[in-house]
């Protein structure tokens, strides 16, 4: 058993003794008709929503339909009937970390990826040339956006200066030489650029990359990220973000930055002038009153910075991850819970344009259902997937123009195609004989893949 393991076991539900908790004195008709006035929700308002009233075991479901139709009602007031998407590619540089989060299934511990560990893993890290080479792929194929997350490798600098600096018999700085491993993911500069040199939009650097693009030097958020945008970075997903109270975070994800550390980093992003995603890994270990005090922290966010283009909601996969194979959890989040979680976004951010229904994290049928609860953003095409797959994740790794307008054509959605930011959209004409991409600078019209 790995480390990892070892502290996955060690926790038992019972015994979490949550600070934060869903009671309220508020009641459940007063913070619906408050949604449905448009007042700004507190987070007594977004709870009782949230749980269709404290005053009830379980989710009532009549209730939840109310909560439904107030958010759909506002998602159509805020954005109207569109439905958008984007073409995008992951490409994700290496799945070296040991940062042992136990809701992840994406990372292999880095001692794997030494070369003298000489078992096979089932990782990988890319060299800049084999990121070029998978988005200059895509491009070539007409995608205009690449979103790349990684694991936190130990061999990974913001620079070459940054590796200089960093003490490898340290063990507080979580470092160890390119020399020891197999395959040298250089630097975080280094992989930007190639990406970038594709003419590709560059999604990249979550706060917790940035804050391992730091350790143990004296530059700040903010200057990882204006380094990184000299170099191509255009946008910042806000992943890292699981639920930003620390008291879950400490069990799901002690090896994380703090919640207060995800939200200096993103608002360095924003002073860099980087637009920027938010999410929330919901569906674990949390409570409902975790969930809405994560949506203040974004709307406070939101409120200073003004920077987010998008709420991406993840429910969590919980198949092969150490959370559920030790027993601290038997499942992911419930439809109705993922329903909820979908509105009361909708109702609670209300300086947040729009929500995202991820077809990765809740598949086709359901992800569209999702967009009748407040959501109007269906994803993208990605190309493939890992980060879900190896969760156990079963929703595939790709979806086509093809797809996406037959799906949302079946819902009476127009679709839309849009760029990183939603600067750029084009409604698409479901008439055509090709939909597209047609928005990046080879997107000539024609599908991605035959
Ligand atoms: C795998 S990490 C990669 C980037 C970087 N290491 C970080 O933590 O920001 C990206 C995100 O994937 C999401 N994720 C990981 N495992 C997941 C799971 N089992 N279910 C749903 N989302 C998951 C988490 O929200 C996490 O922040
Ligand atoms: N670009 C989006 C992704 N990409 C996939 C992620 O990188 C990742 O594999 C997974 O979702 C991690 O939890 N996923 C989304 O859900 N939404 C996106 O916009
Ligand atoms: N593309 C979305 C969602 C996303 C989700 C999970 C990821 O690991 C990466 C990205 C973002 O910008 O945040
Ligand atoms: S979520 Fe990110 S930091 Fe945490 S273990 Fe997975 S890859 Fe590493």
């Amino acid at each position: 058993m790995s480390w990892i393991d070892d502290r996955a076991a060690d926790l038992d539900a019972d015994e979490f003794g949550f600070d934060v908790v869903p009671e309220t004195d508020q009641s459940f008709e007063n913070a619906l008709s408050k949604a449905r006035d448009g007042v700004r929700l507190t987070v007594d308002d977004g709870i009782e929503l949230i749980t269709t009233g404290t005053d009830v075991e379980g989710l009532d479901p009549y209730r939840k339909e109310l909560v439904l139709e107030a958010a759909d009602r506002r998602r159509a007031e805020v954005v109207g009937e569109e439905v958008t998407f984007i073409a995008n590619v992951n490409n994700n540089v290496t799945t070296a970390c040991n940062t042992g989060c136990l809701f992840c299934n994406f990372k292999d511990t880095a001692h794997q990826f030494e070369t003298e560990y000489q078992q096979e893993h089932g990782g990988f890290t890319k060299s800049p040339a084999e990121s070029r080479a998978v988005v200059q792929d895509a491009v070539d194929r007409g995608v205009y956006e690449v979103t790349s997350v990684s694991g936190l490798h130990p061999a990974f600098g913001l620079n070459e200066e940054h590796r200089e600096l960093l003490d490898p018999d340290d063990p507080e700085l979580n470092y160890k030489p390119p020399e020891a491993y197999d395959t040298d993911p250089t630097t975080y500069r280094e992989q930007i650029a190639a990406m970038a040199e594709t003419g590709a939009h560059v999604h990249s650097m979550t706060p917790e990359e940035v804050d391992h693009a730091q350790r143990g030097a004296d530059w700040g958020y903010a200057d990882v990220y204006r380094e990184l945008a000299d170099v191509g970075l255009k946008t910042v997903p806000g992943t890292a973000a699981e639920i930003l109270v620390d008291e879950v975070r400490e069990i799901i994800c002690p090896g994380k930055i703090t919640t207060q550390e995800w939200v200096d980093s993103m608002a360095a992003a924003a002073e860099v002038g980087l637009p920027m995603t938010a999410t929330m890994m919901y569906g674990h270990v949390e409570n409902e009153a975790h969930r809405v005090e994560h949506l203040k922290v974004i709307r406070d966010l939101q409120d200073r910075t003004d920077n987010i283009t998008e709420f991406v909601p993840l429910s969590f996969i919980h198949q092969d991850t150490p959370l559920h194979e030790h027993g601290v959890v038997e499942s992911g989040a419930s439809k109705a819970e993922d329903e909820l979680l979908i509105a009361v976004a909708r109702l609670f951010l209300d300086n947040v344009e729009h929500i995202q229904s991820s077809w990765v994290k809740y598949g086709d049928e359901f992800g569209l259902k999702l967009l009748n609860c407040g959501a109007d953003d269906f994803m993208g095409t990605i190309l493939s997937e890992e980060i879900t797959k190896r969760a156990g994740g079963q929703y595939g790794e790709f979806r086509s123009f093809r797809d996406y307008v037959e799906m949302l054509t079946a819902i009476g959605r127009p679709p839309v195609e849009r760029n990183t930011d939603y600067t750029e959209r084009r409604r698409i004409d479901t008439d055509a004989d090709v939909f597209g991409p047609q928005l990046g600078p080879a997107a000539d019209g024609t599908p991605l893949l035959d």
